[in-house]
């Protein structure tokens, strides 16, 4: 809300009859009208659904018994709501765990198109400054209160959910939420709550509050009193006796006669199930205890959520051989090869892997980890994998866990708790081998007050240990054990060390141009066309004559189909003719090959092809746009894209001219960097002012860079003569060193040379190529270090159209890296000494005066 106005939203209604929900509280609610079983259908479905997923409007009504409450009987404040969890309950009968977000106002309600439910037209409320001071001051007027209501409380009420909660109290910061806890926390009646939902201020809601709480607390005194002299006179068989009885009477009283189907049905689903023995005994100890609870307890909740989760859980039952399909090599290197352009290394290195899964399948192969920039093919391998070996595909992304809990789970003391990721990853595969991609292990945090998730990942791919993985929400050892972990990473050095020693690391670096060219029109085109619902036919190099039959023939079918439908009929007509006239080229959409060349260079700059996909696919969006607006007799196909639509689909180009001026410059050099997204120029510019020798550097430098760039001013200083500088003039000047794109951070020690080379060019008045980049670690005594990223490098500065790449001597051996293409259009040199870089880039001082001077002219030393 970055206007200051209200959000408003629309999302599926759940009307509770009594209850009220306070932001910030969990709470389960048993669901039986139609209409809010549907509402929470719509809120947790895939596919069309409205708002954010999860999402409903929970409201309460102003008489319980109204079965169908319009805008009117509902009080107008109520609760922005995630389902949180959904139980099986009877037949038309759901039981939900919601969690309150925050206080909404309902504007309207409407019946949602297509379903037998409501929909809530809502505002977000900005948050009523009460007075800050006065708050805080109340705030904890009303937790001192709490402590006393809880002390007084009869020692059986205070069951481990009441002390999460109070745990929860004592650690939210936020004043103004602690009456929302607090009020859920006491006993208070109906209208009570209500008033304290729909009471938007803050310091009035606590004043209320601690009205109530107050009074709490003295009948709870006196009751207390009074407990203590009756129970004086009760033996102690009386007191249970009559506990007893009370409790029947109790349950007889909120229990529904359905109450125990759904136990039995539960039962019987575990019963089916073949447990290893520690699962088994926690199944029968948790069912033995539900049966005695109330079903509506909190308690009862949690341990029939915990036996849901055994019930739906694939288990690896010891002894008992599992059966698995034989992996064929043949079939796996097809895959791969229909999945994926070029990368013959890694698809070799993949086929190896698959074979020592043949020859030893009951051997803990490698830990196979995809590193590189995204977009490069990494998941899309993984996948391939998964269905070579005939296993479940699942992802678990690692990205930001910093918490252990999220790996291995909550305890389950409280409603909502939940198992860590991995156990809901087996879940979701439901058989007990799926192959697991854990993407991004290098964003995984360290170690923290709550826990190291790096260990608990540790234990999780060491077949030492996963055949007993701790779940603590599980509580019973669970095995991993034939599961096939690939990792995945951007960054191999962000990985935590412990763990990358236990894993085989395949690079996937960045793509040409004209593998992206490609990539492109044969792999991302069909897919995006297909997504896109317009075919699967692209225009198609000569050449694949049989896959391109094959491919028109499902096309053909497809628009046949919805020729009946009246909808493409010109389509299909245009494809049946040109069928008959045997065309080979039927296309139901045609993409120039310069559009394709366009997107690649100018308006996406990254190593895989991952925008490059996003792009092609807004350019589809728009074909489908136009073909679903045009009626049927006016359409013209195929429809063709053209270097014209790029800018009104897609806006000028991002990124064009990145060479940094036409001609030969002084005091600016162009270097090369890496990042995890690819190569990247990188400009280093250097000016200086009348001063007394004073260094300055901007632009986010690193502190390795820093020192580099120290380094440098030392070397040019030392050497200042050979260089043909003037040392006394060096001392009067003050130096700024700065690296445009200043939001971006910059580090390393690679750009030596280029720092060298900018500052003998400001210093001696010479000037740089500007299309020669290098890159290189220079020592104070002028020796070139090797570096890496080469290939990254090369092919960030071949996208530019540089000419010239300058390259230590010591990484001769990366040469074999770097793609065919890149070295044909390239020079690459290969120095030892800085002084060889010099004579590269600079030109003398007499030529760099002429602005004209042609960049491609001979470098002449300084
Ligand atoms: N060599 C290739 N041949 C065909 N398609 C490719 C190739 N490389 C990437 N793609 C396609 O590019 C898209 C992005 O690939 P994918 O999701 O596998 O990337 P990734 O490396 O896993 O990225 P991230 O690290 O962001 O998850 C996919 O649609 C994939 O099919």
């Amino acid at each position: 809300m970055s206007d200051g106005s209200p959000e408003t939203g629309v999302l599926p209604l759940l009307p509770l009859r009594s209850a009220v929900l306070f932001p910030g509280v969990s709470m389960p609610v048993d669901l039986g009208r139609p209409s809010s079983v549907e509402a929470v259908r719509q809120a947790t479905a895939h596919g069309k659904r409205f708002g954010p997923h999860n999402h409903v409007i929970v409201a309460v009504q102003r008489d319980p018994m109204n079965d169908h409450p319009r805008l009117a009987d509902l009080h107008p404040v109520a609760t922005l709501t995630r389902v949180v969890q959904v139980l099986r309950g009877l037949p038309g009968r759901m039981t939900v765990i919601v969690r309150g977000i925050e206080r909404v106002r309902l504007e309207s309600l409407d019946l949602a198109p297509e379903a037998s439910c409501d929909l809530a037209r809502y505002v977000s409320l900005p948050p009523t400054q009460g007075e800050l001071t006065m708050v805080i001051a109340l705030s904890g007027v009303l937790r001192d209160l709490t402590r006393r209501h809880e002390s007084l409380l009869p020692a059986s009420r205070a069951t481990q959910q009441r002390q999460e909660t109070l745990k929860e109290l004592a650690a939210e910061r936020d004043p103004a939420r602690i009456g929302d806890l607090v009020a859920n926390l006491v006993e208070l009646e109906t209208e009570q709550r209500i008033e304290l939902l729909q009471q938007l201020d803050p310091t009035e809601r606590l004043r209320k509050l601690i009205e109530h709480v107050a009074a709490r607390c003295n009948e709870l005194e006196v009751k207390r009193d009074i407990d203590r002299s009756v129970r004086e006179h009760l033996s102690r068989h009386e007191h249970e006796a009559v506990l007893r009885h009370k409790l029947r009477a109790i349950q007889a009283e909120l229990g529904d006669e359905g109450g125990d189907t759904w136990l039995e049905e539960l039962a019987e689903r575990l019963d089916q199930k073949l447990l290893p023995e520690e699962a088994q005994i926690a199944v029968d100890r948790e069912l033995g205890r539900l049966e005695r609870m109330n079903p509506q307890s909190s308690e009862a909740m949690i341990a029939r959520t915990y036996l849901e989760w055994i019930a739906d859980l694939p288990w690896v039952f010891p002894g008992r051989p599992t059966e698995r399909p034989e992996v064929d090599l043949e079939a796996a290197r097809v895959r791969l090869d229909a999945d994926h352009h070029g990368l013959e290394k890694v698809k070799k290195r993949v086929l190896e892997y698959l074979a020592v899964r043949k020859l030893a399948p009951n051997q803990r192969g490698p830990l196979l980890c995809f590193a590189g920039p995204p977009g490069v093919g990494k998941t899309t391998l993984a996948k391939s994998i998964a269905a070579t070996l005939g296993r479940e595909f699942v992802r678990i992304s690692l990205g930001g866990v910093r918490d252990d809990a999220e790996i291995r789970g909550h305890r389950r003391t409280y409603v909502g708790a939940l198992p860590g990721r991995l156990v809901q990853a087996m879940k979701t595969a439901g058989t007990t081998d799926p192959v697991i991609l854990l993407d991004e292990i290098d964003k995984l945090s360290g170690a923290d007050l709550r826990g190291d998730p790096a260990s608990a990942l540790l234990e999780t791919l060491d077949p030492e240990q996963n055949d007993a993985f701790e779940d603590h929400y599980l509580g019973v050892p669970y095995d991993l054990s034939q599961v096939v972990f690939i990792c995945t990473a951007n960054e191999l050095g962000a990985i935590p060390m412990v763990l990358r020693d236990r894993l085989e690391i395949i690079n996937l670096s960045g793509y040409t141009l004209a593998e992206k060219l490609a990539i492109a029109r044969e792999h991302l085109l069909p897919k995006e066309l297909h997504e896109n619902g317009l075919g699967g036919v692209a225009s198609i190099e000569p050449g694949s004559l049989r896959e391109q039959r094959a491919r028109n023939e499902s096309l053909l079918a497809r628009s046949r189909l919805a020729a009946e439908s009246g909808t493409a009929f010109e389509l299909a007509e245009v494809l049946e003719k040109a069928e008959a006239e045997g065309l080979e080229r039927l296309d139901s959409v045609l993409v120039d090959d310069a559009v394709f060349e366009r997107l690649a260079t100018e308006y996406t700059r990254e190593s895989g092809v991952r925008s490059l996909q996003r792009q092609l696919a807004a350019l589809l969006r728009d074909v489908a746009m136009q073909r679903a607006e045009t009626p049927a007799s006016e359409l013209v196909t195929p429809q063709r894209i053209t270097v014209e639509d790029l800018l009104r689909v897609l806006g000028p180009p991002r990124y064009r001219e990145e060479l940094m001026g036409r001609g030969p410059r002084v005091g600016v050099a162009t270097g090369l960097g890496w990042t995890a997204t690819g190569g990247r120029l990188l400009f280093v510019e250097v000016t200086t002012t009348a001063g007394k020798g004073k260094l300055r550097m901007t632009g986010r430098l690193g502190e390795v860079m820093k020192e580099s760039a120290q380094a440098a001013l030392s070397l040019v200083k030392s050497d200042a003569r050979r260089f043909g500088l003037d040392i006394d003039d060096l001392d009067r000047r003050d130096i700024h060193i700065h690296l445009p794109s200043g939001a971006v951070p910059k580090d390393g020690p690679s750009a030596g040379i280029t720092l060298v080379t900018a500052l003998v060019s400001t210093l001696g008045g010479y000037a740089v190529r500007h299309d020669l980049a290098m890159t290189g670690e220079v020592t104070l005594r002028g020796h070139v270090l090797a570096v890496g990223g080469i290939r990254e490098k090369v092919l960030a500065a071949h996208r530019a159209g540089i000419r010239d790449v300058i390259l230590p001597a010591r990484n001769r051996k990366d040469e074999p890296e770097i793609p065919e293409a890149a070295r044909a259009d390239l020079r690459l040199h290969f120095v030892g000494h800085i002084d060889e870089v010099l004579e590269l880039t600079l030109r003398a001082p007499e030529s760099a005066r002429s602005t004209t001077a042609s960049a491609d002219a001979a470098a002449h030393s300084p």
